[in-house]
């Protein structure tokens, strides 16, 4: 099992006063390779979820184990570690560092992740992805679907054991939502990687066999949007 998810909860102090219990999730997991989506409503706490699975944050209680590793045990050092290692996470946000061009962002995300730098695997991720001609471009001089696509090859740089996908096909047009997806899924084949993405679209929902709605995998129930 790459993902083992038991009885979490995550509550957040609201800036109003009060806390708000977003997730209550009493199993979930992902099998090895496996490719799963998950889908609900805007604020139902999916990105959370996705935080909470790469050690960005802890949960109040409960256990996340990724690949035997029980996160909740680690020191943020170790969580820092431990992502750096094995996850690839395509951010809602982003994250390129402005001051670096595309290609030493996707070497970034190698080093990061094992120490090992594999220059030709940069160029061939940005290749895949449609943007070897942007390679010495920084983020600023790209588009904002352009730099999106820079995210997932700089996600899959350090060939994780988990990909974890934020609405990765979000900003570039139905064409290109078509060929990002299709990497991410034949890369993630190819290296025995398993992914969990998050999205809006029912039409990228649809390809999947497995469709995860946090609805009925979440105890809580979503506040309106
Ligand atoms: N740091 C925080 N402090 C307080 N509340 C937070 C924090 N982060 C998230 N929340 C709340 O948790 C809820 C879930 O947020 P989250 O971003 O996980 O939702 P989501 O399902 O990813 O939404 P969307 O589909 O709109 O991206 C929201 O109500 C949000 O206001």
């Amino acid at each position: 099992m790459t993902l083992a998810i038991k009885d979490l909860v995550k509550t957040f102090a609201q800036p109003g006063g009060g806390s708000l219990t977003v997730l209550d999730v009493p199993e979930y997991s992902i099998a090895k390779g496996e490719q799963a989506v998950l889908i609900g409503q805007s604020g139902g706490g999916k990105t959370t979820m996705l935080h909470l699975i790469a050690g960005l944050m802890l949960p109040d209680s409960g256990s996340i184990a990724v690949d035997g590793l029980e996160l909740t045990r680690l020191s943020e050092q170790g969580r820092d570690r431990f992502r750096a290692a094995s996850i690839g996470y395509v951010f809602q946000t982003f994250n390129l560092l402005p001051a670096f061009t595309a290609i030493e962002n996707v070497k970034l995300g190698m080093t990061f992740g094992r120490g090992v730098l594999d220059p030709v695997r940069a160029m061939s991720l940005l290749d895949r992805v449609g943007l070897a001609d942007r390679a010495h471009y920084r983020p600023k001089q790209l588009s904002v679907g352009q730099q999106q696509r820079v995210c997932i090859a700089r996600a899959l740089a350090s060939k994780p054991k988990l990909l974890l996908a934020d609405e990765p096909t979000a900003n570039v047009d139905p064409a290109s939502a078509e060929t990002v997806l299709d990497l991410i899924r034949s890369t993630c084949r190819d290296e025995d990687i398993a992914l969990l993405l998050v999205t809006h679209s029912m039409d990228i929902a649809s390809r999947f066999d497995r469709v995860d709605d946090l609805a009925t995998i979440n105890r809580v129930m979503s506040p309106t949007p």
